[in-house]
């Protein structure tokens, strides 16, 4: 390694690499802003409808494959999409809209415990909450809630859903009521419960893009972004004093892709430039891309193998890969949805009325919905301590996420979904170097249900999708359904049921590849303030962070970790700070 350069003259304190979900409010948050920009963003990621159009965004997309197993497994399932956005706000701009921190109690818990630290306990924790959130459904006086918060959160308007269907009413009584999913008291709450979604009051989405255009001291020049740009390299030096290597910078390439972004035009020699920081590289790059980007830090065999040299040995880089398994359930009813009526789900008002609609009515219909109307949480044992299965209803045809699936989710308007999702699952993949380039491909193993305790988690799927069965068996809605579709008649048996498990499990919130551990932990990447062990000016703040994966959805908790690492880095840093946000971007935005 090099000496460190002298860094006390460099013109940003922090840089950032990710502008998502880990990275963009802990930017804005650090340094609360500094540019001008234009909120441009293109219509498909601020109709919450479209969230699906927006998920295939050709400006957007990030497409990863991935091998759901290990080599072997019975459905080997080796082109699985993982879709990601790139642009500010990272997968936030086209995510389901989501807004849930139940279930977290114990995670937090777990790490206040692990770490001695009670700044990570449950309790405290829902202050950053509190912080982000600006609720737009409940009295001011609510305890539980934020309101002046950057993070607008609502529930789908019961105006656009005056006309209930059928199993509106039926699937909102298939359990004790939730009235608030996100409510102190709620977080381990059995029954049925309506989420809460980051919609704005004007019914567009809430995201970190927003967040990021409207923070307030941007006229100080004290954040901004180099975009369309990719991170190649964390740049480490020798600070002489025989102590841990130093984190001094980012080497950057201005233009470069990644090679899963629609705009990749082939690996290429890459022009890069050096960012020099004065006191840390803060890397928030996903799950997939932060062990990536941690050049020289990880496996040392893994990274040998590559050519790359081993700086500082930490095998717990890019394995622990976690995601909630999930699995669709569709049924065809006989009659199509009022709701979807003229609705395409496409671009103009010559191939979209509804789109028309939408815009002169104050945006007044389906397109203002977050997509599942009702959430059901149950145990799949009632010895567990917390539930561990929900049931989320969509009232579409959504088997999970395939290159096209947006299109059977706008064409079909007779179908209702129950999707299963499992928290807490025991499934640890990896995510893998496959060279030494920054434009390699990474290779990803899911490895569902192969670690011990797997049987148990298809077990607990299965039940649960026979409650999702019986449920559309109430008279009240079996009366409207066709037949189940997905998986067809033939799977009755466990068995059946199971090999339908296999063959369509998939997720979306993977997590977990740079995890937070013990001291004696040796897998742990990170220590309790997200830190690189072993490196100086070094931490990792996305989905990767997190040692398991959180409650029943993921960005909120992210967002909660995301306002923490921005507290305990300002505290240890001199109060004027400027930093920089490298941000792969796939729409051009105009910035002064
Ligand atoms: C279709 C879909 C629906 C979802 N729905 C929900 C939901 O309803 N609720 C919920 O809670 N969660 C949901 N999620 C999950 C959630 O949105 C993501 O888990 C979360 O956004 C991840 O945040 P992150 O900060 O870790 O990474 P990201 O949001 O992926 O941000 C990382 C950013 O870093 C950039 N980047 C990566 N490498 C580089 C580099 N080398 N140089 C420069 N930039 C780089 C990328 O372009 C990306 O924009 C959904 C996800 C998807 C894909």
């Amino acid at each position: 390694l090099q000496h460190c350069p002298d860094r006390s003259q460099s013109e940003f304190d922090f840089v950032v690499v990710g502008a998502g979900a880990g990275g963009g409010p802990l930017a804005a948050r650090l340094a609360e802003s500094g540019f001008s920009g234009h909120d441009v963003v293109n219509v498909n990621t601020t109709i919450p409808f479209y969230f699906g159009r927006a998920v295939e965004d050709p400006q957007l997309e990030l497409n990863h494959t991935y091998d759901e197993y290990s080599p072997g497994a019975k459905f080997p399932r080796n082109d699985a999409w993982y879709p990601r956005a790139r642009g500010v706000g990272g997968s936030t701009i086209h995510n389901a809209m989501v807004n849930d921190i139940a279930n977290t109690e114990a995670d937090f818990d777990d790490l206040a415990l692990m770490f001695n630290d009670p700044t990570w306990s449950y309790n405290n924790m829902r202050k950053y909450f509190k912080r982000i959130e600006h609720n737009l459904y409940l009295n001011t006086t609510n305890p539980d809630h934020g309101f002046m918060g950057w993070l607008r959160t609502s529930l789908n308007p019961t105006s656009i859903l005056a006309n209930p269907s059928f199993e509106v009413n039926t699937l909102a009584v298939s359990g004790p009521s939730i009235d608030d999913i996100n409510s102190v008291l709620n977080d381990a709450a059995i029954g049925v419960g309506t989420p809460s979604y980051t919609i704005d009051e004007h019914h567009n989405r809430s995201s970190v893009h927003d967040r990021l255009v409207h923070s307030k001291a941007r006229e100080h020049g004290r954040l901004n972004f180099t975009l369309d740009t990719l991170a190649t390299k964390i740049m480490l030096c020798e600070s002489g004093t025989g102590d841990s290597p130093v984190a001094y910078g980012v080497e950057i390439a201005p233009g470069a892709a990644l090679p899963i972004a629609s705009n990749f035009k082939g690996k290429t020699q890459l022009k890069t430039e050096l960012v020099i920081v004065r006191h840390e590289v803060i890397v928030s790059a996903g799950v997939f891309q932060s062990p990536q980007l941690l050049s020289g830090i990880g496996d040392r065999s893994e990274l040998s193998r590559h050519g790359i040299d081993p700086i500082v040995h930490l095998p717990g880089v890019g394995i622990n890969l976690q995601d909630h398994d999930e699995v669709a359930n569709i049924w065809t009813l006989k009659h199509n949805y009022t709701l979807f009526n003229g609705c395409t789900i496409l671009y103009t008002p010559e191939t979209d009325p509804c789109l028309e609609y939408w815009t002169e009515s104050g945006h007044q219909n389906l397109y203002s919905l977050g997509a599942a109307l009702f959430m059901l949480m149950s145990k799949s044992l009632p010895t567990l301590p917390a539930p561990d299965m929900m049931i989320y209803w969509v009232p579409g045809f959504f088997r999970g996420f395939f290159p096209g699936f947006p299109d059977e989710l706008a064409d079909i308007h007779n179908a209702l979904t129950a999707v299963v999702l499992k928290a807490h699952p025991s499934s640890r993949g990896v995510v893998r170097l496959t060279g030494n380039h920054p434009q390699d491909l990474l290779h990803i193993e899911k490895r569902h249900f192969e670690a011990p305790g797997g049987m148990d988690d298809i077990f607990s799927i299965r039940e649960a999708i026979k409650v999702a069965r019986s449920i559309v068996e109430h008279p009240n809605i079996t009366m409207h359904v066709n037949a189940q579709v997905f998986p067809g008649p033939g799977f009755q048996t466990d068995e059946e049921i199971d090999d339908h498990i296999l063959e369509h499990v998939f997720g979306h919130h993977a997590c977990c590849t740079n995890a937070m551990g013990a001291d004696d932990d040796p897998n742990a990447v990170l220590d309790g303030d997200f830190k690189v062990r072993g490196v100086e000016g070094l931490r990792v703040v996305d989905l990767s962070s997190w040692p398991k994966v959180p409650g029943w959805f993921v960005t909120t908790p992210t967002y909660m970790i995301s306002e923490k690492a921005a507290e305990v880095i300002r505290m240890s840093a001199e109060p004027r700070e400027t930093t920089l946000v490298v941000q792969d971007e796939g729409i051009q935005w105009p910035l002064k």
